[in-house]
């Protein structure tokens, strides 16, 4: 058992997030990116899926124990939607700003009351590319869709997700305000305490 893996993940934004949040762990998280490994073909038809073949796909290339993150905003009025298909919910390669048009678009004239929804993060942790029990941890995170952008941080539909009990888009708070409440950081944390579990110190 290693404290050193591989986060297969190429996602700038999810990157940093890991990085802040690792650096109090002792714990060395190498970007898949220091061993040009490519993108893994997302098909899988729910998060905890896409993120084992991410994380199984990254072991595999690098010999190392992978963790994945796969992620995404769920809207109530569009059934769930984008969910699984967020990063690419304006096309392949769209890239955050067409995907928050595309969502703005989707929603116009629907009243606040009605643009509930939620953040999801599913963290899949593989000791080896066939690992038979990964690591699975999930967390969620409710808010509301803006009419429009609001605030400079965090990336992808952060400037157009809204925390009501924060007061505050996701983009609006700072990094360790959006680790304390956010999805990812709530993930983080019970995979911690799995991950200590399994390597005591
Ligand atoms: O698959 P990897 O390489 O990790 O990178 P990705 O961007 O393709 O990641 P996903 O497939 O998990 O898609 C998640 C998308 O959901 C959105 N998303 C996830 N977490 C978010 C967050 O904390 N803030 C804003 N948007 C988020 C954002 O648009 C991401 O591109
Ligand atoms: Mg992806």
């Amino acid at each position: 058992m290693s404290k050193q893996f591989v986060l297969a993940s190429g996602n700038a934004g999810k990157l940093r997030e890991f990085g802040q949040m690792l650096s109090s762990q002792g714990i060395k998280l190498l970007p898949q990116s220091a061993f040009q490994v490519s993108e893994a073909e997302e098909t899988g038809l729910t998060f905890v899926e896409n993120a084992i073949l991410k994380a199984r796909h990254a072991s595999q290339a690098t010999g190392l124990p992978a963790l994945a993150d796969d992620s995404g905003l769920e809207v109530d009025a569009l059934k769930g939607a984008p969910g699984i298909y967020s990063a690419r919910y304006a096309g392949q390669g769209a890239g955050d700003e067409a995907n928050i048009d595309k969502l703005l678009t989707a929603l116009d004239g629907i009243p606040e009351a009605e643009r509930t929804g939620r953040y999801q993060c599913v963290l899949v942790y593989m000791r080896h590319a066939l690992d038979p029990t990964p690591l699975i941890c999930q967390a969620s995170w409710e808010g509301v869709v803006l009419t429009e952008r609001r605030g400079q941080g965090g990336f992808g539909y952060d400037p157009i997700f809204y925390i009501p009990a924060l007061q505050a888009s996701v983009a609006e708070l700072s990094a360790e305000q959006k680790h304390l409440h956010g999805h990812r950081g709530k993930a983080m944390r019970a995979f911690f305490e799995q991950l200590h579990l399994l390597l005591p110190a």
